[in-house]
């Protein structure tokens, strides 16, 4: 796995997204207009070779592959291009907003016409990766690494509308590496999904010592600069 420390402080994290989050904003944007525009053929053709224009421009300069994720020295994580939650992720749903507590998470998020999946609500799929990083931030947190979704079960109690929604999730119990956790997907008038799953820290990912030894190879080099 990429594992990969930057040397990020806060405010610099900060700037970066406050450019980054209103572009990502404007490709949902821009993703939620073609799912419900409905100016005619010329026009649409017209839009396909604005946005080719802008494609090419941003393509100008890259990375090679995928965005990756890499720990600041405080060991936060920035998966910017995560499916579920990357800042610059336009196909991922608006859950940045994740607050942490004792092992908990939650987040509210409201999903459109791009997270539908029968008429009028939401995918099932998109439920199930919404829930799963929620649960995996819940054991996650409290663990201090990163856990993998060893397994994950879905319960679809009645369909979930699109429009605004509050999950939350909790840690059960730990055992050795795998941590138990449940979670829910709620309206305003209850559950429509629930969730349990086994979160896994894999025995590959760097320990907490190697974590800490890379960082003061950081804070060494910053001595010697
Ligand atoms: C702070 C930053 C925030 C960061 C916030 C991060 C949030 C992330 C949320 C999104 C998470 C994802 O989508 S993750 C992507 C989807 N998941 C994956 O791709 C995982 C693919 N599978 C794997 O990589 C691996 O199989 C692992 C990591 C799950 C386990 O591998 P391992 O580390 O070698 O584990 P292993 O030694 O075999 O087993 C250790 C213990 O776990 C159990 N175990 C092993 N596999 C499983 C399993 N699938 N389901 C249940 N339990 C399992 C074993 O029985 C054993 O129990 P015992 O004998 O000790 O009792």
């Amino acid at each position: 796995m990429n594992f990969r420390l930057v040397d990020l402080s806060a405010e610099e994290i900060a700037q970066q997204l406050s450019v980054v989050e209103p572009l990502t904003d404007s490709v949902r944007g821009l993703i939620d207009a073609v799912i419900r525009t409905e100016v005619d053929d010329d026009e649409l053709n017209a839009a396909r070779e604005q946005i080719d224009a802008i494609v090419a421009r941003l393509r100008t300069k890259q990375k090679p592959g995928s965005f990756g994720v890499q720990f600041t020295r405080e060991l936060s994580g920035l998966s910017w291009g995560n499916a579920a939650v990357g800042a610059r992720n336009g196909i991922a749903p608006p859950m940045r907003i994740v607050h942490h507590e004792d092992g908990r998470a939650t987040c509210d998020v409201e999903l459109g016409a791009a997270y539908e999946g029968p008429g009028g609500l939401v995918h099932g799929g998109v439920s199930a990766m919404l829930i799963d990083q929620l649960l995996g931030e819940a054991a996650s947190v409290g663990n201090g690494l990163p856990c993998f979704t060893g397994t994950l079960t879905v319960k679809y109690l009645r369909p979930t509308p699109l429009g605004p929604l509050s999950m939350s999730a909790e840690t059960v119990r730990r055992e050795g590496r795998k941590i138990f956790v449940r979670g829910e997907i709620c309206t305003a008038d209850g559950p429509t999904v629930t969730a349990e799953a086994i979160m896994v820290s894999p025995k590959e990912l760097p320990s907490r010592d190697q974590i800490m030894k890379l960082r003061a190879e950081l804070a060494a080099q910053d001595g010697q600069g």
